[in-house]
């Protein structure tokens, strides 16, 4: 038997805005059945890349296939295949959330049932209000309604949740784990970490159009033999000295001013060690955590900035 196309496969994606290289040579697959978050900070390409999945522009180089078709030659009959839900949502501003995602569900030739569906994602005490009188999380779940009513193959979530409160993204989040469960693959877009460790299979993290990291989450944060201990105190301390104070094979940095890491094993020996020396430095250790590697942390050892930044 022919093994289906995977659901998105990228190669060396380029798309230029004028002199801006918003995606630069960029590789993405997303497995069947599976969940992708694309995950980067506020420029990072990652809208690009999604609407140049989605057909909506057009890449400069590179190939991409989704569903095994370009989508650049082939969106009508790629439409109907795949759910998108672009970035803040979009409708005409009169219609009704319930019209509005009927008249989506009546193009789709094996809707889902639009009752259950508002009602699954919270929508029905707002069956009959105006789409621009909705608040913000209402106008996103409704935008996230009209991407998956049609029973679509592939979802693309570009920032599904931005600007929600966490019980808005409670049933978000729920809504992605049943499009997982029921075989939908779903590439969606986050800035949130927290999103990405919550709802991925894997992780792409990208910065100025590039990968800069990938893998399931639990992969990227995964420590060796590494603990880490962070701390505060006042910038500009020499880590080197810092390091000749540890046992050998310690390592420390401070990636941003005034924020110190120490890698290795942290046992109470070594934190004494560190606090008498930030004493000698006339300096106090605050706010000191002993944690795993979050996907924050990953990118900020990739590329010494922050996701949120
Ligand atoms: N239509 C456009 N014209 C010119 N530049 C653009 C256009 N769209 C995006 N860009 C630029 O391309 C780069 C990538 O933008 P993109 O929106 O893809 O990033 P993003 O990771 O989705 O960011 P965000 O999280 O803010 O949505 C940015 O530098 C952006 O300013």
């Amino acid at each position: 038997m022919k093994t289906p196309p995977p659901p998105v496969a990228v190669r060396g994606l380029v798309k230029r805005y004028g002199r801006t290289t918003a995606v630069d040579g960029l590789d993405l697959d997303l497995a069947a059945g599976s969940v992708l978050a694309l995950l980067g900070p506020n420029g990072a390409g990652k809208t690009t890349t999604v609407e140049v999945c989605e057909g909506f522009l057009h890449a400069d180089a590179g190939e991409v296939r989704v569903l095994g078709l370009d989508p650049a030659t082939a969106p009508d009959s790629l439409r109907a295949r795949i759910g998108v839900m672009p970035q803040g949502g979009g409708a005409y501003p009169a219609v009704h959330a319930t019209e509005m995602l009927r008249l989506v569900a009546a193009c789709s030739a094996h809707p889902l049932d639009v009752g259950w569906l508002t009602g699954v994602l919270g929508l029905d005490g707002c069956a009959r209000t105006p789409y621009k009188r909705l608040s913000g999380g209402q106008q996103q779940r409704l935008a996230l309604a009209c991407a998956v009513v049609g029973r679509p193959e592939l979802v693309f979530l570009d920032e599904p949740t931005a600007g929600m409160d966490p019980q808005g993204r409670r049933v978000v989040w729920d809504l992605v784990e049943a499009l997982r469960r029921d075989g939908v693959a779903v590439l969606l877009t986050t800035h949130l970490m927290e999103e990405a460790e919550a709802l991925a299979d894997e992780v792409v993290i990208v910065d100025h159009g590039r990968v800069v990291a990938q893998g399931s989450p639990a992969a990227l944060t995964a420590n060796t033999d590494q603990q880490e201990l962070r701390f505060r105190a006042r910038s500009g301390m020499d880590v080197d000295d810092l390091v000749a104070a540890l046992p050998a094979g310690y390592g420390a940095a401070e990636p941003i001013a005034g924020r110190y890491v120490v890698q290795g094993r942290i046992d109470p020996t070594v934190l004494s060690i560190i606090t008498a020396w930030c004493a000698r430095q006339g300096a106090l250790a605050d706010d000191v955590q002993v944690a795993k590697r979050s996907l924050e942390d990953v990118f900020l050892e990739l590329t010494g900035r922050e996701l949120r930044s």
